[in-house]
């Protein structure tokens, strides 16, 4: 076993080392009471028969009551401070998660499906909670009990104590078998249960298709099938540890029958008081019952190195070598949107087989509008991604104004670049939060969301709203309409003032009414800006300088519309002939 695994989980802890020493310190006040309390029920037993007054029981009452409250007073304060640093734990660690998960690259989220991402969040991060501050705590107190218990084993009958001290190690010999096997269980378990959320993730985020195709009862047999396979990973589990439990509590009384019955002789012998027979029993019910949470504990920290092997693989992996990702921005280098591919080949890394590019060159000048169109899976996203830094071109290089990613760092360039999405993304949270999102710095006033919002004629429909700019959108601003959302995105991309544009078609999916709007917001959006539309329709294509046709990754026409239109041959032609109105057409 790895050392270092199970000191990387410790470590966690590690900042909360003053809060841990107050809490092991009033552990060790009420071990220490406990250990006690044998020997006074002891001492108890054997001077009853001693004329004691009155006055003596009720001193001797009050002492105890007095050492009673000690006890309580500290085992609450003890498990305060454990539980409270448990929860402090579990929220750090959340965010080094969070953090971890948003450092990665883009390729990263084609492998991991969001719902499984968030289930470790959650569900993974949990198991750590109750081991690594409780379960700490409960086995350091076990051990404590546990080694205080032999002393005063020992002291009370030598003989006795042999019989506990050959079930002792048996007892946490099992105790690290069993941990062993759990760990391997365990980490089954938790990969089952973030495969049954990606289901229930998928269902959800895809509701409204589930609805309109009446799949509910497909989508709830999915979720149910694979939390099937993640109950029955587990019952397996549980059945295992049941065993064990079992078999841990057959020995337990095992043991203290022999010592009960050995015990017994040596009174009839006179070896041994009443008494001192009662404490010994007390405290080797002490030492097996102590003994049984070390080991339990044993097994559950397993369980949580196995549950939780996945969350440090991620917090641990720093995003692939891809040194344009990681390079520290330059700020001092400011782009003018002058943009080129230079020979770029490109697969994504979970298609190596697929060339998503293939030696693709383009330039495109600052200020310049240039429609992207080609079929679908033709590359036209891969250049955006590419543009946007997501990945890396296998081959060739793309270069702003003239300097590669190496030189800029994909952050710096990125802050100079803005998208407009197909589907407009919003988060929960007001308008305001969300056009404000847009901003490259964190100054951002009142009167830029407004001037943008004008831009992007949103301001209208916005003051409209009781709350104005304050109207806290659902999520993903599910009480806008659709146009609505878009001239919110585009006023975000506004806030941006980017040199760089990138719109995908931003408005395939509006009714005539919206789209104009949008139209005009986006053409606001344009001005004096290098564009780069991915196109699928006339109305788009009418507004670029040139345009670029792509056909599985390459590059197979480029120029006005007047001029591909007239190749009758050409992929243009084909794409886009029928779209082009009739008098246009004509006029051409
Ligand atoms: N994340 C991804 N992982 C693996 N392959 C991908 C990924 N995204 C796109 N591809 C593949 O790369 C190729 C180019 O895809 P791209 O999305 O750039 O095409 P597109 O022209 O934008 O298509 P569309 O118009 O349908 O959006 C396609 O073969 C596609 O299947």
């Amino acid at each position: 076993m790895n050392k270092s695994v199970h000191l990387k989980r410790l470590e966690l802890i590690k900042p909360f080392a003053k809060r841990l020493i107050i809490g092991v310190t009033v552990m060790i006040v009420t071990v220490a009471i406990q250990l006690l309390y044998p020997k006074v029920v002891s001492h108890f037993i054997d001077t009853l028969d001693v004329t004691r007054t009155t006055a003596w029981y009720a001193g001797f009452a009050g002492i105890m009551l007095l050492v009673l409250t000690v006890h309580s007073l500290a085992t609450a304060l003890r498990y305060y401070v454990f539980e409270s640093t448990g929860l402090m734990v579990v929220a750090r660690i959340r965010q080094k998660l969070h953090k971890a998960l948003l450092k990665q690259n883009i390729g990263f989220y084609d492998k991991h499906n969001i719902g499984e991402l968030t289930n470790r969040l959650s569900a993974d991060v949990e198991v750590l909670q109750d081991t690594l501050t409780m379960g700490l705590a409960i086995s350091l107190r076990s051990l404590c009990v546990c080694v205080g218990g032999v002393v005063m084993l020992l002291l009370t009958s030598p003989i006795l104590s042999i019989v506990l001290l050959i079930f002792l190690p048996v007892s946490l010999l099992l105790g690290k078998w069993v941990g062993r096997n759990v760990r391997e269980r365990s980490k089954n378990i938790q990969q089952s249960q973030a495969d049954a959320s990606k289901v229930a993730h998928e269902n959800f985020s895809n509701i409204k298709l589930v609805h309109a195709f009446n799949r509910q009862s497909t989508a709830q047999t999915n979720y149910k099938s694979s939390i099937n396979v993640a109950l029955d990973i587990a019952k397996s589990c549980t059945k295992f540890l049941a065993t064990f439990q079992g078999t841990f509590s057959f020995l337990t009384y095992f043991v203290l029958l022999i010592t009960l019955w050995i015990g017994a002789t040596q009174i009839l012998q006179g070896a041994l008081t009443v008494g001192e027979l009662t404490s010994f029993v007390i405290y080797s019910a002490m030492v097996a019952s102590s003994a049984g949470a070390v080991s339990d504990f044993w097994s559950d920290w397993m369980r949580t190195i196995g549950a939780t092997d996945r969350i440090f693989e991620i917090i641990e992996s720093s995003p692939s070598a891809q040194p344009s990702l990681t390079h520290k921005p330059t700020k001092d280098i400011h782009l003018e949107g002058n943009i080129s591919f230079q020979g770029v080949t490109f697969s994504y890394p979970e298609r190596p087989e697929t060339k998503a590019l293939s030696n693709f060159s383009m330039s495109i000048n600052s200020g310049e509008k240039v429609a992207l169109i080609g079929s679908s899976g033709a590359g036209k996203s891969t250049i955006a991604s590419l543009i946007l830094g997501f990945y890396r071109a296998d081959e060739g290089s793309v270069l702003f104004d003239g300097q590669s990613f190496d030189r800029i760092g994909a952050d710096h360039v990125r802050s100079f670049v803005s998208i407009v999405e197909q589907e407009p993304s919003l988060f929960s949270g007001t308008i305001y939060d969300n056009i404000a999102y847009g901003a490259v710095s964190d100054e951002v006033t009142y009167d830029d969301i407004v001037h943008v919002s004008k831009l992007a004629f949103a301001h209208d429909f916005i003051e409209s709203f009781p709350s104005g700019y304050q109207t806290v959108v659902g999520e993903r601003g599910v009480q806008l309409s659709g146009g609505q959302k878009q001239r919110i995105t585009i006023a975000r991309a506004l806030l941006r003032d980017p040199k760089i544009l990138i719109l995908d078609e931003a408005t395939s999916a509006l009714d005539s009414a919206s789209e104009l709007k949008v139209q005009q917001a986006l053409d606001n959006l344009m001005k004096n800006r290098t564009t780069i539309m991915i196109a699928h329709r006339y109305s788009t294509i009418e507004k670029a300088d040139r345009i670029v046709v792509l056909d599985r990754g390459t590059l197979v026409q480029q120029g006005t519309h007047a001029e591909l239109r007239r190749y009758k041959e050409g992929l243009y032609y084909q794409l886009m002939g029928h779209q082009i109105p009739k008098q246009r057409a004509e006029a051409i």
